[in-house]
């Protein structure tokens, strides 16, 4: 019996290099799933960055512990959203580090054992979706994690996140080789930072080339997921959340505000495919 008996689906979020968005899929997919009405839980194990407490602007908040293991911090002060009845709990080393400006560079040992009290020691209790950030990469530290993992539960599949840039590199061919090396189904792939926003308009400029992330996911027969501009307003609004509620805005929900991010119809549909994906009858 583990903490993650009652998650009904695992869903691993991976980038083959650092700086594509990994974080922001992470959370905008928990975001969208919770507006579906799942209850979503968001596991943060990219220990040398841990982004996840910032994205969900719950930077201060502080883990408490049971007597089973630690209780993920809820999102929005566990409201949950009034339509859906959608949720999001969360878990990061970044709530259990002391100055947030450290950076973690623990080494092998040290960092497998965090990990594993990561994947058992946190109080899920019942879940529909669990999305892990894990740290960018392929490494051998990947290859425990994913078998640690798969020891615990089932894991439903990963959600590769990559950039126009990134497409044209092996980056992404490494991460295809590395999912089907330990024997996870790779769900899709997201191509982020494909084109701008205009703030002022809300045109969407390609500024690097696009559509490489289909063309990808075609050339390994992996499913498209979909193309996410840049968006500065969803930069804004993760700064407003952690604004620590002073400005008009920033008592507004973050799933409510999220509602109204142009990036959010994208997200829903990424969502849409997540579950359609992972749950095929429940479509
Ligand atoms: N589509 C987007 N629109 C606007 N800003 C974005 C978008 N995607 C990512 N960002 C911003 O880019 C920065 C890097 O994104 P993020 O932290 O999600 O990347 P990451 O791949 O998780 O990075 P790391 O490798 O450090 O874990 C963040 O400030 C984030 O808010
Ligand atoms: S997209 Fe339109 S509003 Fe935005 S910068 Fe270009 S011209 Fe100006």
């Amino acid at each position: 019996m583990t903490s993650l008996n009652k998650v009904k689906h695992v869903v691993l979020v991976l980038s083959g290099k650092g700086g594509v968005g990994k974080s922001s899929v992470t959370t905008q997919l928990a975001l969208s799933l919770a507006t579906r009405g799942y209850s979503v839980g968001v596991l943060d194990i990219d220990l040398t960055g841990p982004n996840i407490p910032r994205m969900f602007g719950i930077e201060s908040a502080s883990v408490l512990s049971a007597p089973g293991g630690w209780i993920p911090v809820p999102v929005d002060g566990g409201r949950t959203l009034a339509e859906s009845g959608g949720s999001i709990r969360c878990m990061s080393l970044g709530f259990l580090l002391r100055d947030r400006g450290d950076s973690v560079v623990w080494r092998g040992p040290k960092k497998t054992a965090m990990v594993r009290q990561f994947l058992t020691d946190v109080l899920w209790g019942e879940m529909d979706y669990l999305l892990v950030d894990t740290p960018p990469g392929t490494s051998d530290e990947h290859i425990s994690l994913a078998e640690q993992l798969r020891s615990l539960t089932i894991v439903d599949g990963a959600v590769i996140v990559t950039t126009p840039q990134a497409v044209a590199t092996a980056d992404v061919r490494k991460e295809v080789n590395f999912c089907k090396k330990v024997g996870i189904d790779i769900l899709g792939v997201v191509e982020n930072m494909s084109g701008f926003v205009c703030p002022h308009c809300s045109e969407c400029t390609n500024v690097f080339s696009s559509g490489g992330g289909k063309v990808l996911a075609e050339q390994y027969e992996i499913d498209f997921f979909g193309a996410v501009p840049i968006d500065p307003s969803f930069v804004m609004m993760i700064e407003d959340c952690n604004s620590g509620g002073e400005t008009e805005g920033a008592k507004e929900s973050l799933l409510d505000k999220y509602q109204k991010n142009a990036l959010c119809p994208i997200f829903k549909e990424i969502a849409g495919k997540v579950v359609a994906k992972t749950s095929p009858l429940s479509q």
